[in-house]
């Protein structure tokens, strides 16, 4: 396997066999190969030590560190271990994504919802599928959490060859920007690359919007230029990015929207009791698609998933038989209580033209008022706090709260947020559940209540202590006490 890679430096013994590739040390098991990676927080240079405490016999690394016993293990110095760690997996795990479509989603908005549907939709046209993103690693029917939207790329061949094994037709990956920055896909063969759109989001880390934008635009160029494959880019038409994601690819581009030029086109949206119904024109005919889902962007994601699974083969006529059986997705505008209360949904919206998203896609609902929870916390990026708030201005009432704190002052994240509000209809609650309560208790009958920004997760993160925390069963609970019971 060492003859795939450029070797600076070798020294020790080289074991003729390894078990396993691992990047962290805790993870390591006897017989494997621990690569150093260099970190945002550490450098796993620094343990090297570990890794070789919990069985380790080959260790790749970019510089010696430390005091290493090679009698019994190797060590090799390379120039790029990122690169080299890529390389390695692949061949390892055989090269699994080359055996099944493949397809990463990407965009500031509804990866997730897109990656789901197309998971669900195969699902129900009897294929195979496997989705990895933040909702976890989906196998068929099987789920295991994971760490990140976009995992590292260890675990992602690792859930590639599960997939692979299973002989899923289709793996389905939610592409972050930071993964394809890191290199978290690097050497994976993407079949059909999707992108939903492009706003405010993640510039503690990017920086500038350019540098966001481009990010996105690696899932494109990872496409590759070998016109010997049938590969697709599927692309929001009524994005103002479109025309320079397309250029980033010579494949074939399917585009999806509301403009008339798009290859997947919606008009004639309606909502209905159960969720809603729309027209469809595509290459193949009109349909008529019916969803449990709401709101104009989830028009967008059922097209943007339509569409990846129509470059993959799949007959519209057989989709549009099976959206309506497509679950809401979980903590996306899930409605949790209803008549004789006030209606709630949970949404993840954390950004700001998801919230202006998620509150256009109610007001249409509202008899009465529109009641809006948002929150923010440490370790996301704050700037954009004030545009969050500007844009929930458009409710009547709005309460700001905080979302996993962390180590930030509470009183700074209300202020950071206070500063965008239009009106001075609004409260600032710092405790989570009481805000909700709040909400819950200022809303009647006939008003509307949207809390934003936990979504699915069931944890609060106050000081460094995770707590058990979920908007849902809140909102449950505060119902199943103030509603006589039947
Ligand atoms: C800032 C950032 O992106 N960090 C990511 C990065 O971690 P890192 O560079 O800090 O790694 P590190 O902790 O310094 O460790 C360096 C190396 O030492 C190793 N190590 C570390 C400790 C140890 O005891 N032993 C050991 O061997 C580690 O395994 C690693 O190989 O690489 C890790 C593996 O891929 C990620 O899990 C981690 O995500 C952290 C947890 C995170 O919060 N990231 C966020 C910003 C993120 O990536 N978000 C996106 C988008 C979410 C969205 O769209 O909303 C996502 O894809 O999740
Ligand atoms: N196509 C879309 N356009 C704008 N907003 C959207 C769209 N789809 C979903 N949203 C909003 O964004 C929220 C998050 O949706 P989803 O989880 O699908 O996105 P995501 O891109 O996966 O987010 P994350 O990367 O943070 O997990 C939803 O709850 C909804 O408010």
């Amino acid at each position: 396997m060492l003859n795939l890679i450029k070797i600076r430096t070798e020294k020790g013994n080289i074991p003729p066999e390894i078990t396993g590739i691992q990047t962290d040390s805790r993870k390591v098991e006897p017989g494997n190969i621990f690569v150093c990676m260099t970190g945002h927080t550490v450098d796993g240079h620094d343990f090297i030590s570990q890794a070789i405490g919990n069985g380790a016999t080959l260790i790749i690394a970019k510089k010696e560190s430390g005091l290493i016993d090679l009698d019994h293990i190797g060590l090799v110095l390379v120039k790029d271990t990122v690169k080299v760690l890529a390389r390695l997996l692949h061949h390892y795990w055989r090269y699994p994504t080359s055996s099944m479509t493949t397809i990463g989603v990407t965009g500031t908005n509804g990866k997730t919802t897109v990656s789901h549907l197309i998971h669900e939709l195969m699902l129900l046209m009897g294929e195979r599928s496997a989705v990895a993103g933040t909702l976890g690693f989906h196998l068929n029917d099987a789920h295991t959490p994971t760490a990140n939207t976009t995992s590292d790329l260890t675990s992602n061949l690792n859930m590639a060859s599960q997939a692979a094994e299973q002989e899923c037709d289709a793996m389905i990956f939610e592409m972050s920007s930071h993964g394809l920055v890191q290199g978290r896909v690097w050497g994976i063969e993407f079949d059909i690359a999707v992108f939903t759109n492009l706003s405010y989001e993640h510039l503690e880390y990017h920086q500038t919007m350019e540098k966001y934008e481009q990010a996105k635009g690696l899932l494109f160029a990872q496409l590759g230029q070998d016109l010997r494959k049938e590969k697709y880019a599927v692309i929001n038409a009524d994005d103002p990015r479109f025309h320079t994601y397309s250029s980033v690819t010579p494949f074939e581009v399917i585009s999806y929207g509301f403009s008339e030029h798009a290859d997947f086109r919606a008009s004639d949206m309606i909502s209905t009791e159960e969720g809603m119904e729309f027209m469809l024109h595509t290459p193949q005919g009109s349909f008529t698609i019916r969803t449990q889902l709401i709101g104009t962007f989830n028009v967008y994601n059922i097209m943007a998933a339509m569409a990846s699974l129509y470059a993959k083969g799949a007959e519209v006529k057989e989709m549009a038989r099976v959206v309506p059986f497509a679950k809401r997705i979980r903590g996306r505008m899930e409605k949790v209580s209803s008549a004789p209360s006030s209606e709630t949904y949970i949404d993840y919206a954390h950004t700001p033209d998801a919230i202006e998203k998620a509150m256009d896609s109610l007001l249409h609902l509202k008899k009465g008022r529109l009641i809006i929870v948002i929150g923010g916390g440490d370790f996301r990026d704050h700037t954009k706090r004030p545009m969050m708030a500007e844009k929930a201005s458009k409710a009547d009432y709005v309460i700001i709260t905080t979302n996993n704190p962390g180590y930030e002052p509470v009183d700074k994240i209300l202020s950071d947020f206070q500063e965008g509000m239009l009106h001075n209809r609004y409260r600032m609650i710092g405790d989570r559940k009481e805000a909700i309560h709040h909400a819950l208790e200022y809303a009647g009958p006939d008003d509307l209540v949207l809390v934003t920004d936990k979504g699915h997760q069931t944890t609060q993160l106050v000081g460094g202590t995770k707590t058990p925390h979920s908007d849902k069963q809140i909102v449950m609970e505060y119902m199943k006490q103030k509603l006589p019971m039947k």
